[in-house]
This record gives structure tokens, C-alpha cells and sequence, in this order.
């Protein structure tokens, strides 16, 4: 039987008075490949940031690996791939440290780097193709380059859980395709994943389930059901498991105009 690896429920989160999660119950199982979706302002970032206890509670309870949040200590067993580029974050470090710096948790404290991470960091590096720039200031970078690094990061510390928020925004197809591919790897090694994603593209083979938020809570919990983020259609439609056929044909009903997977965003200025 598959363990579970992040149990919510009835996790409720206020931003600033406003309630922003209204009630979420999701499990996700032990290597599931989950896509989080829904509109601009949904709530899919504030979940994410929830469940790695970057967020307070209002109410609910949160269990990673079976253990709840406030007693979680294995920090090196999850990744975070935020959704704005902020590896530079004012300090003038190069993309090799940047991207060291997710071994941190894997290696014996104070130590210098071992082969297997330098071999880790390389990798990671590979993956994302700025290995040619590990010697560069992350200032330097343009902002997708930036994002590229932090996947990069998280990728090195080979997490058995990963987060990863809007993984694809600013960044090209051809990179696009890289991090399908290193997050295929990864997904075969075992780990559990969860992405925020408005468009999915090359990631779309990948997703097992599509969880989908409207208005701080589930409107679809189910088989992914395309590439594109959910058209209005659904967001009415109960919190449900397995409806994915019915969703699919709703869509084709009322959303003609399907997203081609090759579609990159723009960067965007926010
Ligand atoms: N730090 C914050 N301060 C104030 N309001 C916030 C903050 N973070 C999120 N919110 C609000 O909470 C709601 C959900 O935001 P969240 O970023 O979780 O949505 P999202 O689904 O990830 O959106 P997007 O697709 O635009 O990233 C929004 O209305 C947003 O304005």
C-alpha cells in the first residue's frame, strides 16, 4: 500500500483578515505527480507555502511523511522551487554556491563539499544547462536564469518531496524540456512531486493528478485533464474524485480554444 506523504485537512489560511483557504482536505500519495492548478489568485501559492510550513494555519492540520508539521524535522527529505526568482536576494554569490547550498542539508555539518555532492551539483547544473555559468554572479542573471539556479538547488539536494512553484514561468521551451526531463528522473527515483503550473506543456506527460483551486478551495481533485489551466466551466464543479471523463467532455464543450503544448509564457513582470 502507498504511503501517504502530505495529508491536509481542514486547512484554512487568512491573509491579512481575508481568508484565502477555505477547508482544503487533500493526501497525496508516496511518488504521485501532482499538477496544482486553477486561476490567478486562487490560492495555490498559499497552499504550497501552508503545507512546507512557510504559512500559519488558521485552522487544520498538516502531516508530511506522517508527521505533523510542527514536529517535522527531516527538512532535508523536501525541496521548494519558489515562484519568483529571488536566488540573488541581494548577496553576491555565484550559481555554484547558490546551487551548493542545497546539498547543505545532505552533507555532514561543516564539511567541505564530497564528490557525490560536487557530482549532484554538477548534475543539477547539466539539467537546467547553466553549467557553463557556474562561475557567474547570480545578480548577473536574467530573471529566468535565476529560476533556472533554484530548480537547480532544489534538484541537488535530490528531495524525496518537491515542491515547485510556476517551475516554467520565463523559462524557454528548450529549458522546458530539460526540467521535464530531470523531474522524469527524479520521479522515477521515487520522489512525490507537486507543481503549481498555469500551462503544463512538456510537463504534461508527467502529471498523474490535477488538484484544482477556485477561490481557496478544491473545485477538482482528479485525472489531469490537459494542458491548459481550467477553463471557468469548471470551477464551479464539486470537490470530487474521478470525474475526469465528464470535466474532459465539459471542457470540450465550453473551452474550443485548447493551448498548444509547445506555448512558453512570457516572462512576467511581477
Ligand atoms: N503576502 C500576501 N499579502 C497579502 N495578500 C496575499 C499575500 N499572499 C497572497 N495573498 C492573497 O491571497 C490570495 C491567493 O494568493 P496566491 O498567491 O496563493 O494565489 P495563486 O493561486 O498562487 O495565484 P497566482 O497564480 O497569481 O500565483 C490572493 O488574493 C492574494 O492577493
Amino acid at each position: 500500500m502507498l504511503s501517504t506523504v502530505i495529508e491536509a485537512r481542514g486547512l484554512s489560511v487568512s491573509i491579512g483578515g481575508r481568508p484565502v483557504l477555505r477547508g482544503i482536505d487533500v493526501a497525496i500519495s508516496d511518488g504521485e505527480f501532482v499538477a496544482l492548478m486553477g486561476a490567478n489568485g486562487s490560492g495555490k501559492s498559499t497552499l504550497v507555502r501552508a503545507l512546507t510550513g512557510l504559512r500559519p494555519l488558521i485552522t487544520g492540520e498538516v502531516r508530511l511523511f506522517g508527521v505533523p508539521l510542527g514536529r517535522f524535522r527531516d527538512r532535508q527529505r523536501l525541496g521548494f522551487v519558489p515562484q519568483r526568482p529571488s536566488a540573488a536576494g541581494g548577496v553576491p554569490a555565484s550559481v555554484w554556491e547558490v546551487v551548493s547550498s542545497g546539498r547543505l542539508t545532505r552533507r555532514p555539518f561543516l564539511r567541505p563539499l564530497r564528490s557525490i555532492d560536487r557530482a549532484a551539483i554538477r548534475n543539477a547544473l547539466e539539467i537546467v544547462g547553466l553549467e557553463d555559468r557556474a562561475g557567474d554572479g547570480v545578480a548577473t542573471l536574467s530573471g529566468g536564469q535565476q529560476q533556472r539556479v533554484l530548480i537547480a538547488r532544489a534538484l541537488a539536494g535530490e528531495p524525496e518531496l518537491l515542491f515547485l512553484d510556476e517551475p516554467t514561468a520565463g523559462v524557454d521551451l528548450a529549458n522546458q524540456v530539460a526540467l521535464a526531463e530531470a523531474l522524469r528522473q527524479l520521479k522515477d527515483k521515487g520522489a512525490t512531486i507537486v507543481l503549481v503550473a498555469h500551462e503544463l506543456g512538456p510537463l504534461a506527460p508527467l502529471v498523474d493528478r490535477a488538484i484544482v483551486l477556485r477561490d481557496g478551495r478544491v473545485a477538482y481533485d482528479g485525472p489531469p485533464l490537459g494542458d491548459h489551466a481550467v477553463p471557468e466551466t469548471l470551477g464551479g464543479e464539486p470537490h470530487t474524485h474521478h470525474h475526469g471523463h465528464e470535466l474532459l467532455q465539459a471542457r470540450r464543450q465550453h473551452a474550443p480554444q485548447v493551448t498548444s503544448p509547445l506555448d512558453s509564457r512570457p516572462e512576467e513582470g511581477r
